[in-house]
């Protein structure tokens, strides 16, 4: 007998339905700049050839289709850990890092969020920037952990209130986890300046704040994997023991894939070994291992000169790509005859740009322009080609004059 009587429609996921609602669009000039995922000058995905190459390779091997075990594919996990923490990180050496696969950046992140919530005792409560990722509340929710925010966006320069993040963290209750977007903040495309990261980490070590990054575009925001991991690194220098949540869903174009992994640094080897039996036995029940072929293309990759060579070319390029569109946008924006500031379009960095505009704005860049784009103004820059970066630049101008 149907008992779900009970069960209410829920309302579409803000990001993903907005392609939902774009896909039922049949105006030929309509636009998706919802959903961040990359596309190339003709507005088509973007498989990278070195990723083609490592599958090739990965073919010719035949591999066997065997359980990899609960935290993934060996060689992916510390391939994934050099890249975000370089190489040479003493950390590496000296073992302190439990690295585990993880299904992309979200499952890395509920890896993360369960723990926590089962073993970090200080606190149950982690600090969100406002605004943030649309999934980091439900993760976090769901894994059982209180979800709380600090400032972050100043709307009225649609740029970073450090002075306002400083005054927020300085209050933030000591042993609280603090979550930071390692590169291309999700919504706002909004980065600390190096100089700022250095004085969040010495806020953020005062305050005895447990640092978690989400680092989901390393390489994709400046085109460099160094330097996109500047924050991160230098966290690490200061002495902090971090966790971190990395995806190569964007930087790869692995999307549907569902690469990532989740490190928490510790301070010994032999505490490293109990964290890591611990994690295990947090993902076993989850989903208890994850899928091959992702991780063995991500880690071919990394692990080969010659391709990992190629693919910081190609995510350079993707990179640039992006900077160059939010070039022309604003470009487009001044010859439409806009008067209004909109030098935050180049100010902002990775996949994502916060236009500043109001909801009713949107709604009619929608309604009118058939223009898709999440309701608080972010647009996916990746979603501008040289074809309809003019069509855009039009209708923004239309809906602000
Ligand atoms: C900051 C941040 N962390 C983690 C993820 C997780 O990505 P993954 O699980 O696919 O690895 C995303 C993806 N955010 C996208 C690009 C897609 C999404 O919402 O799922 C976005 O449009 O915001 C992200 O923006």
């Amino acid at each position: 007998v149907a008992c779900w009587s009970n069960v209410e429609m829920g309302p579409p996921d803000a990001i993903l339905g907005v392609t939902e609602a774009f896909k039922r669009d049949n105006n030929p000039n309509k636009m998706n700049l919802g959903v961040g995922a990359y596309r190339d000058d003709d507005g088509k995905p973007y498989i990278l050839p070195s990723v083609l190459k490592a599958e090739e390779q990965i073919l010719k091997a035949k591999l066997d289709k065997e359980y990899a075990g609960i935290t993934g594919v060996p060689e992916f996990a510390k391939a994934a850990a050099e890249l975000a923490f370089g190489v040479g990180n003493p950390i590496l050496k000296d073992g302190l890092n439990v690295t585990t696969q993880g299904v992309s950046g979200t499952g890395s992140l509920r890896i993360g969020g369960a723990f926590f919530a089962k073993w970090y005792q200080p606190s149950k409560d982690f600090y969100l920037p406002s605004p943030s990722w649309g999934n980091h509340t439900p993760i976090f929710k769901h894994s059982g952990l209180e979800v709380k925010s600090y400032r972050y966006y100043d709307p009225s320069t649609c740029g970073f209130d450090f002075a306002g993040a400083l005054d927020d963290i300085s209050k933030i209750p000591e042993g609280s986890v603090i979550v930071l977007h390692a590169c291309a903040h999700n919504p706002t495309g909004v980065d600390p300046k190096p100089e700022q990261w250095n004085e969040l980490s010495a806020v953020i070590k005062k305050r005895k704040l447990f640092p978690f990054f989400d680092m989901a575009y390393q390489g994709f925001a400046s085109g460099d994997t160094d330097r996109d991991a500047y924050a991160l690194r230098q966290f690490v220098k200061d002495g902090h023991a971090v966790a971190l949540s990395q995806s190569f869903a964007k930087n790869m174009g692995l999307y549907g894939e569902r690469v990532g992994a989740f490190t928490i640094v510790c301070d010994s080897a032999e505490e490293a070994s109990r964290v890591m039996s611990q994690v295990k036995i947090v993902i076993r029940p989850m989903y208890s291992n994850p899928p091959v072929h992702g991780a063995r293309i991500a880690s071919r990759i990394l692990n080969t000169p010659e391709l990992r060579t190629q693919w910081l070319g190609e995510v350079k390029g993707m990179a640039d790509r992006i900077i160059s569109m939010r070039t022309q946008l604003k470009d487009g924006l001044a010859k439409e005859g806009s008067s209004k500031n909109w030098q935050h379009i180049t100010d902002q960095i990775g996949m994502f740009c916060f236009t500043g505009l109001k909801p009713d704005q949107v709604e009619r860049l929608t309604k009118e322009f058939s223009v898709y784009l999440t309701k608080d103004g972010r647009i996916s820059v990746a979603g501008l080609s040289s074809k309809n970066v003019g069509y855009l630049a039009k209708a923004m101008h239309e809906v602000t004059k």
